[in-house]
């Protein structure tokens, strides 16, 4: 038995060796990393809130995370010790060290492992999900995917987007007649709940009608999306701790019905396809295992060999709609939402895009967004008319660069040995144990790749030479949108065209065998959409971001950028994903057509 005295004897040396292990973790652990000045106790987190009070507390993280970069001489990459709350943090800020971390290698074919932080999304995406899965297990999800996401079978999706876009045009149609202000975030993530509904398993979301005529299952899911708007911004991080209880609980039950929903609906689809099956077989002696529906949950279904589905099979699947549901509306609604605002600030790229689009379409379409559609809809299965957006796909482009939706976090345990080569110097640095934040924001705002134009909505970068050298959907190669590319001279101003722009830095997709399965998915419907009202409405933002005006109530323009002046800039904040701080609030009118 330790005496007292033996134990006051031994509190010296253990405070000892806890200091010193301290100290070590502190100062030593991670000292050839760039980084904040570190505290002893609160490692950097104090230092980090320093840089979070110095501007608009609501910003996204990944503002925060591009000024710490700043201050440090813009290193590649940087650590943050947020121990023990977080853990430790590698940021990536350069697109080699980006492409090092989400490529594969002998050690992680199918690219390092997804980040432990992610089980933060569980509750959204289900234990079994395509986006958390590692290994073998993701390898046969993600081939099982694919075929739903192949350019052919997406074209097979026209009627359904343009089904959907018709709904959103009737009711800007009703805002521009009302004159009355709204939210543009409600009413893209509807559109794009409504489409992803669709794609991902057959169903309509109506998610575009009135909150009681939708569908229970969009009613729900509104309310679990609404539950992480409360925690995940930073400005309210103290506060927010008191109601952690309660919203865990609350997730929990909407989950709990959720679930049930979608096991309902994969119930019913396999009596559906089981019913059809009856029906083959007395008609004739093979059974087409190969539906035309190649949504998420019919290709789900023709994995099941057995005459029943299992509690297993039921659970698993619905975690995919899940995650389906969720990485295909929030992040394609919050690029439309960027689009519109940057074009309605921008007139002279504006001009371009409704210039493309009357070539296309043809002028007399212009103030018909059923025209369009209907010639989008006979175009016999071919994107004879969205091929040739190629300025519009610029456009997209330049938003995914300046506001991607997300980043992508990365981790390897200790002892993996994962090595990353610096560019600056050729050093190398052992990423093991710690959590990488590939930073879309911060690596497609590089200067040393974007030049001093890296700040800015520029979308004639992107048209020089050749749009397939930055991957992605934008492959046709050819210049679009004629007088909006800029002259020799701007050229040099502005930092030169696409052949200069290293493919790895652009990646809103994120790269890699991790990629994002539904990037076709994403330009095929902000194409439709872009087409079916740009020429149709003028867009104006009503609050933050509002564009600033003379004394005679004319629009202030910066001639040398060529944009509107604002009163204040809008920025993203982070629920989730990185999204506009307001909801986008809106005006709309019939434009003039001029
Ligand atoms: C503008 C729209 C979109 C953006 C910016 C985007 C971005 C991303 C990013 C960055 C990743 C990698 C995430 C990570 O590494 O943790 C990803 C993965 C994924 N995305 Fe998207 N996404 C978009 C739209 C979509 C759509 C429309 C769908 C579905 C139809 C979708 C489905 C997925 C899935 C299932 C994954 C996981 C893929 C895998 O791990 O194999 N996304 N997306």
């Amino acid at each position: 038995m330790l005496t007292p005295t033996l134990i006051l004897a031994l509190l010296p040396l253990v405070f000892l060796y806890l200091w010193r292990r301290l100290r070590y973790l502190r100062f030593e652990q991670y000292a050839s990393w760039p980084q904040l000045p570190p505290s002893l106790v609160w490692g950097h987190m104090k230092a980090l809130n320093d840089f979070v009070n110095r501007g608009e507390r609501r910003r996204h993280v990944d503002h925060v995370f591009e000024d710490v970069k700043a201050y440090l001489g813009n290193p590649p990459l940087y650590f943050l010790d947020l121990r023990p709350v977080v853990g430790v943090l590698g940021i990536v800020c350069n697109h080699e060290i980006a492409e090092q971390i989400a490529r594969s290698t002998k050690t992680f074919p199918y690219s390092m492992g997804k980040s432990p932080t992610m089980k933060a999304l569980e509750p959204l995406l289900g234990p079994n999900s395509l986006i958390t899965a590692e290994g073998d297990k993701w390898k046969a999800l993600r081939k099982r995917y694919n075929p739903g996401f192949a350019p052919q079978h997406l074209l097979t999706l026209l009627p359904c987007i343009i089904d959907k876009a018709r709904i959103f045009v009737q009711c800007l149609d009703e805002y521009a007649r009302t004159g009355e202000e709204f939210s543009l975030e409600d009413r893209c993530t509807s559109l794009t709940l409504d489409i992803i509904g669709a794609v991902t398993m057959d169903t309509d979301m109506h998610a575009q009608r009135l909150p009681h005529q939708q569908s229970p299952l969009t009613r729900l899911y509104r309310q679990l999306l609404a539950s992480y708007s409360r925690d995940s911004n930073i400005s309210k991080f103290r506060l927010s701790w008191l109601l952690v209880p309660f919203t865990y609980l609350r997730r929990k039950h909407l989950v709990r019905q959720i679930d049930a929903i979608l096991i309902t609906h994969i119930k019913a689809k396999y009596a559906e396809q089981q019913q059809q099956h009856r029906q083959q077989q007395t008609q004739t002696t093979t059974w087409d295992r190969n539906p035309t529906s190649r949504s998420v949950l019919a290709l789900s279904l023709q994995e099941t060999d057995t005459d029943h589905l299992t509690p297993e099979f039921l659970h698993e699947t619905a975690d995919q709609l899940k995650s389906f549901l969720f990485a295909g509306h929030d992040t394609t609604s919050i690029l439309l939402q960027w689009t519109f605002y940057e074009l309605s600030r921008t007139p002279r790229v504006l001009q371009a895009v409704r210039r493309e689009l009357d070539t296309i379409f043809g002028k007399d379409t212009s103030s018909s967004p059923d025209a369009v559609a209907e010639m989008l809809l006979n175009s016999g299965g071919e994107d004879k008319y969205l091929s040739q957006m190629t300025f519009t796909a610029a456009v997209i482009k330049e938003i995914l660069r300046l506001h991607p939706p997300s980043g992508s976090a990365r981790y390897a345990p200790p002892g993996t040995g994962f090595i990353v080569t610096l560019p600056d110097d050729g050093r190398t640095i052992c990423l093991d144990g710690v959590v990488m934040y590939n930073c879309a924001t911060v690596v497609q705002r590089d200067e040393a790749v974007y030049g001093p134009t890296r700040e800015e909505f520029w979308p004639e970068r992107w048209l020089e030479g050749g749009f397939g050298s930055c991957g992605g959907a934008v492959e046709s190669g050819g210049r679009g949108g004629g007088s909006a590319s800029p002259k020799d001279g701007e050229k040099l101003k502005f930092g030169g065209g696409a052949e200069q722009i290293p493919a790895s830095a652009w990646r809103p997709f994120e790269r890699g065998p991790r990629n994002c399965i539904g990037q076709g998915l994403v330009y095929l419907e902000v194409r439709v959409i872009l087409a079916c009202t740009l020429r149709y409405f003028d867009f104006e933002k009503v609050g933050l971001g509002a564009v600033a005006r003379d004394s005679a109530g004319e629009p202030v323009l910066d001639a040398e950028r060529g944009r509107f002046e604002v009163v204040e800039e809008l920025f993203n904040t982070m629920q989730v994903t990185a999204k506009p701080v307001d909801g986008m609030r809106m005006k709309v009118r019939f434009a003039s057509g001029e």
